[in-house]
């Protein structure tokens, strides 16, 4: 069968780095601007949607970074927040998402008055009313969890790990840390880290974004991350020589014997510059090494992306079928921060069968 841009629409597929602050609908930026007296960079849809793109189009993670205080600057109110949460729950369902960890920092969102729990609260609101709304008479569902970002150059991982901690029989399936990587090793957070293994708790860490190996490293020996979110960079402990012979060096080995998932994100690294093209995205080797590979979105907004369209670029830029695309989403679900059972469940219930009728 030809594998056609609606069929991988159709594939079940499952999300596990994907940002709430970076996925929001233009239209949905314009409105809350609007009644929240925001000023915005453009005045439609085409044209917001257009700038985040292009600014975000940059080859620079921190000029990436900056288009963030627009979606942010909109997400202050528990209203706007829960409104956030529910449309990128629906998003998500159409866009044939079955199962999705969200990520955003809750320390962010506090400009206005509200406290971390209410934003923690707003978003459990809307990822409710979401899940609730994809639900059809067919038993079709989707199912999302949040993981409370800390921001690296802030000093609030403690008290964020805390609340991932307090909420995790309510939605929230882990931490992680994000924003500018170079001058903010994870090691700054490692009482946070410590803290979450103590107390059986998952995380995931960017690494290896737009900094190299020495941040993988620190991610996964010093603070003992679960996942790497990107950790792209990897390929720079991979030789491959002219005549095909590849050989690892010890931390790629080290990756790569653990199955330490690898949350990569092709469409965001073409625009931070992590990655030059689809086409020369590591991401063709690590799947040919059988890496953990798992295929993300990072931020939908300012990509222009969508699971469909990452899985897309990568059947168009390395011919990958059904197959393959089925061995990323079975690679996502195993890594997800959710009770094994959960995971087996989904793995046999949902992705299997769902391939199997495509
Ligand atoms: O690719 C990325 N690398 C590092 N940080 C990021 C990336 N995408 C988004 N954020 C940061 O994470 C915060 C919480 O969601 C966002 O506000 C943004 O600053
Ligand atoms: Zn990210």
């Amino acid at each position: 069968m030809e594998l056609t841009r609606e069929l991988v629409r159709r594939a079940p597929k499952v999300l596990l780095h994907d940002h709430l602050d970076g996925g929001l609908r233009p239209g949905t930026v314009l409105d809350l601007a609007a009644r929240a007296g925001h000023a915005l960079p453009a005045g439609t849809e085409a044209e917001l949607a257009a700038w985040f793109h292009e600014a975000a189009d940059s080859g620079s993670l921190e000029r990436y970074l900056e288009t963030f205080q627009h979606t942010v600057g909109v997400m202050q109110s528990a209203e706007a927040i829960t409104r956030v949460a529910r449309e990128c729950v629906e998003d998500l369902a159409a866009d044939g998402v079955v199962y999705a960890e969200v990520r955003y920092a809750p320390e962010q969102h506090v400009e206005q008055g509200l406290s971390l729990d209410d934003v923690i609260a707003a978003v459990a609101e809307g990822f409710a009313q979401g899940m609730d709304a994809a639900r059809t008479p067919a038993g079709e569902r989707i199912v999302v969890r949040q993981l409370l970002t800390a921001m690296r150059h802030q000093a609030r991982s403690m008290e964020i790990a805390e609340l991932a901690v307090a909420w995790r029989d309510r939605g929230v399936a882990g931490f992680d840390i994000a924003g500018a990587e170079a001058g903010y090793p994870p090691t700054r957070h490692l009482d946070a880290f410590e803290y979450l293994q103590r107390e059986n708790a998952h995380f995931t860490i960017h690494a290896g974004e737009a900094f190299g190996l020495p941040s993988i490293w620190q991610a996964l020996q010093w603070c003992g991350a679960d996942r790497l979110g990107h950790g792209v960079r990897i390929v720079d402990d991979i030789e491959v020589a002219d005549d095909g012979t590849v050989t690892l060096g010890r931390l790629a080995a080290y990756v790569r014997d653990k199955r330490i998932p690898l949350e990569l994100c092709p469409a965001s690294n073409v625009q931070t510059g992590a990655a030059t093209s689809i086409a020369e995205h590591p991401i063709g080797l690590l799947t040919r090494l059988r890496f953990r590979v798992t295929v993300n979105t990072d931020n939908r907004l300012m990509s222009r992306t969508s699971m469909t369209d990452e899985m897309w670029s990568l059947v168009e830029a390395f011919g990958y079928g059904l197959d393959d695309l089925r061995w990323f989403t079975v690679n996502a679900m195993k890594s997800a921060f959710l009770p094994f059972d959960e995971r087996i469940a989904l793995i046999d219930g949902v992705v299997k069968p769902g391939y199997a009728a495509l």
